[in-house]
């Protein structure tokens, strides 16, 4: 039997940041892993993607500015862009995680993780030998999510690409269809439109990213749209057909859209239709809970319902903001909690912004989605704002009228929108969508987490001539008194 202090199920990003905090807090871990260290978001979600959609993007800028668009007469090298790719997702290989993890002090295990009643968990390693691992204070579970696939007839024999598929293909699809209108569908629909695929985005609803501010969406599919993506709105996919699974596949859709398209024939099918828990098999049944379900936490990421308080869930298995960085951060939050519960008599601080008090992911989520444009947002929507009971106002701005933003990139098109808590005058959100804004996202968090008040925003002077001098025109317009440009 091996007894650690904290024994962590799942090496992502949250899972590695977890075992680091508590390492760093003096307490021993133990972290479980079946694939790959670094998780999903190292091999198959956010560094290949964003490997994928660099080359197009700078391409992209360059070519809308006159004078260095004269420089490129060529096409991208597709070759050479997946051979980037493969290398940011370090070849599928792990060793340099694992030993990062090994580098904090913490044990590394390689195996199937399954809980085995409070405290006990049991791995199943490679060569098939079982293994007991004992925690004195604290299971954590970090198995992340994997993609969640529609009930549709003909799908599974349709060999679908999912987000493994859409990161890792090594070759280019000539016709792929996207079904989904998330950040996955998004931004895999402009790379591999970019590498040269004919693109169908096939859209269930009537806008692309529901969780930001509508404009974002709108600004994203007329990017979309101007890089030849044949996006639709308004199409469900109702049946898939692949008689040969080396042959096409086709889309049997429930409605034209408007648009006369019954059917879609494709090479390869990606669906981007979201999430769902990993949690299937690591022994939930064994603590009362529900195999298969997400798995709900406190603020301090202790799971609800279990007695004992040692169980946590940190990541995308909580189900509260699936991003990797919004999983680091609660693995923050999480190790320091644990490091203060095993040190007995330690006072936890779970206050609002708390050091044991997960509030951000709830409070102020930040989120890019690459492409040309950028969407970027922090914290509340205007619905979100007013959905919790808050009087908000939106404070909108064309980001083309900003200088820094017509240097940028010619005929520069983009928006910004800050929401105000009318009350106390402080901004509860904010989103851009341009070219480049996802480097404005920061300074906004910034805003929102201190909390800080409007009236002061003003001796935050942006440098001249950047594209952060939105926040000028967008304090003007807060100042004047009405909304800037709602159209
Ligand atoms: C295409 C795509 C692009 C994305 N891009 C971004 C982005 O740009 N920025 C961003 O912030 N987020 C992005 N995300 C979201 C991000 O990938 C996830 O939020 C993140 O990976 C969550 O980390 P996690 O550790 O909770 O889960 P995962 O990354 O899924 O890691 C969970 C780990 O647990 C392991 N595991 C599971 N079960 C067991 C078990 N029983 N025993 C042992 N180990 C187990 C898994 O093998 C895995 O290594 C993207 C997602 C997708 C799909
Ligand atoms: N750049 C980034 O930060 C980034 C990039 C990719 C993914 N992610 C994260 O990963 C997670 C997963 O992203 P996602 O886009 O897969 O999920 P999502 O839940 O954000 O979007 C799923 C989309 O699929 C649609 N959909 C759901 N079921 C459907 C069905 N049966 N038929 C047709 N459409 C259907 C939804 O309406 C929605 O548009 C998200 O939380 C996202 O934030 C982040």
């Amino acid at each position: 039997m091996d007894l650690y202090d904290v024994i962590v199920l799942g090496a992502g990003p949250p899972g590695e940041n977890l075992a680091e905090r508590v390492r760093a807090a003096g307490l021993s871990v133990a972290v479980v892993e079946s694939e790959l260290a670094g998780g999903e978001c190292s091999y198959w979600a956010c560094m290949p993607s964003k490997a994928l959609l660099r080359p197009p993007i700078a391409l992209a800028e360059a070519r809308r500015l006159a004078g260095a668009r004269e420089a490129f007469s060529g096409e991208l090298d597709a070759a050479a862009v997946l051979g980037r790719r493969d290398s940011f997702a370090a070849h599928w290989d792990d060793a340099g995680q694992v030993d990062w993890i090994r580098s904090t002090g913490a044990e590394f295990v390689r195996g199937h993780g399954r809980i085995d009643g409070p405290c006990r968990v049991i791995v199943e390693t490679p060569a098939g030998v079982q293994r007991l691992l004992t925690a004195r204070h604290a299971v954590v579970v970090c198995t992340g999510s994997a993609a969640a696939l529609p009930d549709l007839p003909g799908l599974p024999e349709a060999l679908p690409w999912t987000n493994r598929e859409g990161t890792g293909a090594r070759e280019v699809p000539d016709r792929l269809a996207v079904v989904g209108g998330g950040p996955v569908a998004v931004e895999l629909a402009y790379a591999w439109r970019a590498l040269g695929a004919e693109v169908t985005a096939l859209v269930r609803g009537e806008r692309l990213l529901e969780r930001m501010e509508p404009f974002a969406g709108e600004h994203v599919a007329e990017g979309l749209r101007a890089a030849g993506v044949d996006v639709r709105f308004g199409v469900s996919v109702t049946a898939v057909r692949r008689p040969d699974p080396e042959g096409e596949v086709t889309l049997e859709l429930d409605d034209d859209g408007g648009g006369g398209l019954v059917a879609v024939a494709a090479d390869e099918v990606l669906f981007a239709t979201g999430r769902r828990p990993r949690t299937d098999d690591i022994g939930l049944e064994t603590v009362g809970l529900t195999p298969g379900d997400w798995l709900p936490v406190d603020d301090t990421l202790r799971v609800t319902g279990v007695s004992g308080g040692w169980l946590y869930a940190v990541g995308d298995v909580n189900h509260r903001a699936l991003l990797t960085h919004q999983g680091k951060y609660q693995a923050r939050i999480a190790g320091a909690a644990i490091a203060a519960r095993a040190h007995a008599g330690a006072a936890l601080d779970t206050a609002r912004w708390g050091a044991h008090q997960a509030t951000a992911d709830r409070d102020a989520v930040t989120q890019v989605v690459f492409g040309v444009p950028e969407a970027a947002a922090v914290g509340l929507t205007v619905q979100e704002a007013e959905r919790r009971g808050l009087r908000v106002r939106a404070v909108d701005f064309d980001l083309g009228k900003v200088s820094g933003a017509s240097l940028f990139a010619d005929d520069y098109r983009g928006r910004a929108r800050m929401v105000v808590d009318r009350e106390r005058a402080v901004l509860v959100g904010a989103t851009f969508v341009g070219p480049g804004v996802s480097e404005l996202l920061h300074a906004a968090s910034v805003a929102v987490v201190g909390e800080v008040p409007v009236e002061r925003l003003w001796h935050a002077v942006p440098a001249y001539p950047t594209i952060s001098e939105i926040w000028l025109r967008l304090l003007e317009t807060w100042r004047d008194g009405e909304d800037g440009d709602q159209g």
